[in-house]
């Protein structure tokens, strides 16, 4: 219940009590209030009264009662254009991605050339070939809205239906309808109910526009169009009639809009991730020394929804050192080491007492020279660093070209340099190559050569050896050790893995659930000195495979 409560947003709660007190009206009001509605013979035109809130028509009838009865006829008829939409729309424009090709393409174009047409035309002309009723209004609407919702769909469907766990998913035989409920309805749903309430929304309007212009809903029925249409003779002695029935599309319109940003923002896995408590008892690490290139005080990283994903955070990396950061996957070492270089996802805070490379603020923006050059990055995998389409050397010479204004020959001689202190053989072909053509242990070493490329003062390594086997894995540990102690560059170093920090790193933080629980020197690490039983948890996990420890297992 109170989970419930919490993922409920303010838009949502009031675009729900809107069309929930909508929903009363339209089922109470044509039993209550249709004889003051519809009973001709009171006062024509009378102001506002005691008797009649906002006055009566020219036949005597009660205006507000007339925008109230209306209201269930105008819901339904919004309501059944847009189902009339989307239903069609969402399975043509996801369809298209299961069939064959020359179809898809063919289908694309059709659904192009329709949604270059004004939908509300598409729909005056429908309308006109259907003849004037409340029928022909809604299955003019509702077919002009198909190709939206088909457009939309299949580009939504394109960007996920060569992900890798729908391709799995197809190989391991899955049903294409299954994939479709499974898979694809849950990646595309949130955008999809958006455009269905601002569908509601413009179905509101278009169909009134159409009874407004006597093509929709047929006396002796009436909505609100209708309503605004009767009122248009004395809309200047008599505005609350026209008032009435406009209030009552701009609450609804209003109210459909509230709810369907309520609900994408209800459907967005970041927004309504549970809050977790802050724990206790972190470590801040040693003290402050002239000497210290980084320097993090009480960094505090926040989710869109509140959750704390670092809370508390201080660390130092001296200059030269190598730093470890460990812990299990979702302790907040990659949203750390983000926060540090100023990379941290839009939908998260930042916040810290200092957050400082060398003389840099990372708090504050600007610099972003300084930043790119004194902070070298190399992530998990480099397939997703690099862009498929272009050549390495293009791509990887920018930074070079950009922010030191080297001439592109220069970069490029820089860069085969690199390449060839990070043992990549045949260095200038491999820069006219595509990253498809390099293995993933390459392509590694590339992202390497490139983030030395600019000498930074600070190299963060988010994983950098995760997605590697395990001999590229320790030739990778290899050059990262060489380039430090070559020239002295600052490493932070994640990883999830304590025998590979033992290998590398001068000292190691050990984060849990967002702060740092304990620090070691690699020499307490060695002797297995530790003392927080979450790092005694995480070495007992790390597997140990050295000959030493192989022996003493095993006399024989
Ligand atoms: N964009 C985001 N918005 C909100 N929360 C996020 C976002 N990205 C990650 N998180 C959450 O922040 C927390 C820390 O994530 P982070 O990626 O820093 O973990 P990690 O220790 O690096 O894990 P791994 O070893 O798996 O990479 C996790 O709970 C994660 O779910």
């Amino acid at each position: 219940m109170t989970d419930l409560r919490r993922r409920l947003n303010a838009p949502l709660v009031a675009g729900l009590a809107i069309m929930a007190a909508l929903a009363v009206v339209a089922i109470v009001a044509p039993f209550t209030l249709r004889e003051a509605a519809d009973t001709l013979g009171g006062a024509p035109r009378s102001a506002p009264s005691a008797e009649h809130w906002l006055g009566t028509d020219s036949l005597g009838r009660d205006v507000l009662a007339r925008s109230l009865v209306a209201t269930r006829l105008t819901l339904l008829m919004a309501l059944g254009a847009t189902a009339l939409s989307a239903i069609p729309g969402i399975l043509i424009g996801a369809s298209v991605w299961f069939g064959p090709r020359t179809l898809r393409n063919l289908v694309l174009r059709l659904i192009d050339s329709t949604v270059a047409f004004p939908s509300l035309v598409l729909a005056l002309v429908i309308a006109a070939i259907l003849g004037p009723a409340t029928s022909s209004a809604v299955i003019a609407i509702g077919v002009a809205g198909i190709p939206a919702f088909a457009r939309i769909t299949s580009n939504m469907t394109a960007s996920v239906i060569h992900s890798d766990y729908i391709t799995t998913a197809r190989l391991l035989g899955v049903p294409r309808w299954r994939n479709f409920t499974r898979h694809l309805m849950p990646n595309i749903g949130g955008p999809l109910l958006v455009l269905g309430a601002s569908s509601f929304a413009l179905a509101l309007l278009e169909i009134s526009s159409l009874s407004f212009v006597g093509l929709g809903v047929q006396s002796p029925d009436y909505d609100w169009g209708r309503l605004l249409s009767e009122a248009l003779p004395s809309i200047y002695s008599m505005p609350m009639i026209a008032i009435a029935p406009s209030a009552m599309l701009i609450i609804a319109g209003v109210g459909a809009m509230l709810t369907g940003d309520g609900l994408a923002r209800h459907l967005d896995p970041w927004s309504s991730a549970p809050a977790r408590a802050p724990r206790t008892g972190t470590v801040t690490t040693t003290a402050p020394r002239t000497s210290d290139l980084v320097q993090i005080d009480d960094l505090r990283v926040t989710a869109a929804n509140g959750t704390p994903l670092v809370h508390g955070l201080s660390m130092r990396i001296g200059a030269g050192e190598i730093v470890g950061l460990v812990g299990e996957s979702g302790s907040g070492k990659s949203m750390t080491a983000m926060s540090l270089a100023r990379l941290q996802p839009d939908s998260v805070t930042v916040e810290a007492a200092t957050l400082r490379v060398g003389d840099l603020d990372m708090r504050k923006g600007g610099r972003r020279t300084a930043m790119a050059t004194d902070i070298g990055l190399i992530f998990q995998d480099p397939t997703r660093s690099l862009n498929p389409a272009l050549r390495l050397g293009g791509q990887l010479t920018e930074v070079l070209t950009v922010h030191m204004s080297m001439l592109r020959r220069a970069a490029r001689r820089t860069l085969v340099d690199g390449f060839e202190r990070v043992r990549i053989r045949d260095a200038e072909h491999r820069l006219s190559q595509h990253p498809h053509e390099l293995s993933g242990g390459m392509l590694q070493r590339t992202m390497i050569a490139s983030a030395l490329a600019t000498n930074p003062r600070l190299i963060i390594a988010d994983e950098p050896t995760t997605a590697l086997d395990v001999t590229v894995q320790a030739e990778v540990l290899r050059q990262l050790k060489r380039i430090n102690q070559d020239d002295a560059t600052a490493i932070l170093f994640i990883s999830h893995d304590l025998g590979v920090v033992e290998a590398l790193c001068d000292r190691v933080l050990v984060m849990h659930q967002g702060s740092i629980v304990e620090e070691l020197t690699s020499e307490q690490l060695a002797a297995r000195d530790v003392s927080h039983p979450y790092t005694q948890r995480l070495l007992d996990a790390t597997p140990s495979l050295s000959l030493t420890d192989a022996r003493q297992e095993d006399p024989a």
